[in-house]
């Protein structure tokens, strides 16, 4: 088996990283958990700090206390050794501000000169927004007014998604930002992006001679693209129900998987040039001319109570913090066509949704059948081929190929070659966001995605949504725990298609291989 590429382990460059929404879900789960990981794999430099920043008042042992709980619960790797704790803890401190108070900044910029004298850093400050968007606003302009970007370093600032709830809202947003800060200064985050696998894409494509000459409308069918979660709503229903599927994985997501499967091979591999090529993409989607349009290529469904497994599930509706009537969508699936000379007459299917039967990401390429099937005679069907590329949890491709059946006469079957990434460098590969960090700290942009990707996909996305207002019927309802909404189904099969098994894991951890449960 062949070497398996890893990211080179580079040390990021000094600076403050300030975590604005250091007390919520988001700094809890995965920011904290992943500079952590940073740190114990020697890719933070000595001369770091960070500030966690929210409104609560928290002592600084207080919040060193929450971060040691942070870290043991979800990091990759655990605390276990006092000493070493306290050298990491010391380099972090928590300021209680209201971000609309500005006084609050001129002191957060004192304490920042101290904490920057103390570990020797050279004045490069990186901003990452764990906040709700609209007070992303009002983070730049009061880091501006409080003298924030006086430093002697870099600023950069690192904004979570949702970018905006649409175009128009997105567009405002991006304006009041852009009077503080560049846009190469800007690292709008989508955790996709960072995943190993959805990096892997281009690494498959452009790396390999026998995928490329095939990668077009010639020989693939057709490409699917799922996005299946187990969980609910959970502690978010305040916000989801206010955005719903499409807004939460399409716009962002799941349209970004897509690029990456169909962008043209770009001539060079820095930043801009990968991010040219993705937003081509996204200019190529076909738009959804009308309310009858959407209806035929878009479906969209909400979770009714159920069960899974012997454990019984509530409806949507009857989650906390949803409207009891709410007409949110917890699922949708498209049939998207990107119009250019590689992808003309290809259908993409994409489907994202809550509360299905198994937690996975995969992208299924299908390709073409055969000219002439020479083995019909011996009234064989031939299986089409199939690339499917495992991103989350399993990561690895599968290949799914025709051959002779060991031991029989003439019989052929479908085989598969599986490669298991995850089974190889194990479950404790990199987390995304702490890639994504990595790249922010090193002024990498390309996992990033730029003001042109943002706005193209608003535009896609808005027609969707807009004729889904004025439908309010073509919303579908799925029992939790199952594979969603009839109409998904349709949605292929008046193509002569159908979804692909997928393989994943459950919410009992229980692997799925293809075809279910193993
Ligand atoms: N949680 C997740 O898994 C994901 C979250 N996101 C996005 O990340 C962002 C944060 O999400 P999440 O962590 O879940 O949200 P939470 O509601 O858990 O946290 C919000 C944070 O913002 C702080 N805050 C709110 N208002 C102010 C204010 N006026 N001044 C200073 N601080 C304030 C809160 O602190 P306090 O109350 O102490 O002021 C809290 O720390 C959102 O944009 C979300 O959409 C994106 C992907 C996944
Ligand atoms: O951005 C989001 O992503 C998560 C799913 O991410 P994954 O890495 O666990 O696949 C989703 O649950 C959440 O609703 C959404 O905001």
């Amino acid at each position: 088996m062949a070497d398996i590429p890893v990211r080179e382990s580079v040390m990021t460059q000094g600076a403050v990283l300030f975590i604005f929404g250091a007390t919520g879900d988001l700094a809890r789960r995965k920011l904290f958990p992943a500079i952590y990981s940073l740190y114990r794999e020697g890719k933070l430099a000595e001369d770091f700090a960070v500030i966690g920043v929210a409104r609560r008042p928290r002592t600084e042992e207080e919040f060193r206390n929450d971060l040691y709980a942070s870290i043991q619960e979800f990091s990759r790797y655990k605390a276990e050794n006092d000493q070493e704790w306290q050298v990491f803890a010391d380099h972090f401190e928590y300021k209680s501000l209201d971000i609309n108070n500005v006084e609050g900044f001129h002191e957060l910029r004192r304490q920042t000169e101290s904490i920057e004298n103390k570990f020797n850093i050279q004045g490069n400050r990186l901003f990452y927004l764990a906040l709700a968007p609209e007070l992303f606003g009002s983070v730049s302009k009061s880091l501006k007014e409080g003298g924030m970007l006086d430093g002697k370093g870099w600023n950069r600032l690192v904004i979570e998604k949702p970018f905006g709830y649409d175009l128009e809202s997105a567009q405002e947003l991006n304006v009041e930002i852009r009077e503080v800060f560049a846009e190469e200064e800007i690292y709008r985050i989508d955790h996709y992006l960072g995943k190993e696998m959805v990096q892997n894409i281009e690494v498959i494509r452009f790396a390999n001679a026998f995928f490329e000459p095939l990668w077009n409308n010639k020989h693939i069918a057709n490409v699917q693209i799922t996005l299946s979660e187990t969980v609910g709503v959970e502690e978010r229903g305040g916000y989801y129900d206010h955005s719903g599927a499409l807004r939460d994985m399409g716009q962002n997501h799941m349209l970004q998987m897509l690029t990456m499967i169909a962008m043209e091979p770009p001539s060079r591999l820095l930043p801009e040039d990968i991010r040219d090529e993705k937003v081509k993409v996204l200019r190529s989607l076909r738009p959804f001319e009308s309310t009858e349009d959407v209806k035929t290529n878009v479906v969209r469904g909400q979770y009714t109570e159920g069960s899974y497994r012997g454990q019984q599930l509530p409806g949507y509706r009857e989650e906390d913090k949803v409207d009891p009537q709410s007409n949110t969508e917890t699922y949708f699936a498209s049939r998207v066509f990107v119009d250019n000379f590689r992808w003309a007459g290809v259908p993409f299917y994409i489907r994202t949704g809550k509360r299905l039967p198994v937690k996975t990401t995969e992208i299924v390429v299908e390709f073409k059948s055969m000219p002439t099937n020479v083995y019909l005679g011996q009234k064989h069907k031939l299986e089409p081929n199939l690339l499917v590329i495992r991103v989350n949890p399993m990561e690895g491709i599968y290949i799914k190929i025709n051959a002779k059946k060991p031991g029989s006469e003439s019989d052929i079957e479908p085989l598969a070659m599986d490669f298991c990434q995850s089974c190889m460098v194990g479950i404790n590969s990199p987390e995304a966001y702490e890639r994504l960090l990595m790249d922010a700290i090193e002024g990498d942009s390309t996992y990033f995605t730029r003001w042109d990707e943002v706005a193209t996909a608003w535009g896609f996305v808005d027609r969707i949504a807009k004729a889904w207002q004025q439908t309010p019927d073509t919303l579908e309802t799925y029992a939790a725990g199952s594979w969603g909404p009839e109409g998904a189904h349709k949605l292929l099969e008046q193509d002569g298609f159908k979804w692909w098994p997928v393989s994943g894991q459950d919410e009992d951890n229980v692997i799925w291989r293809v075809g279910g449960p193993q």
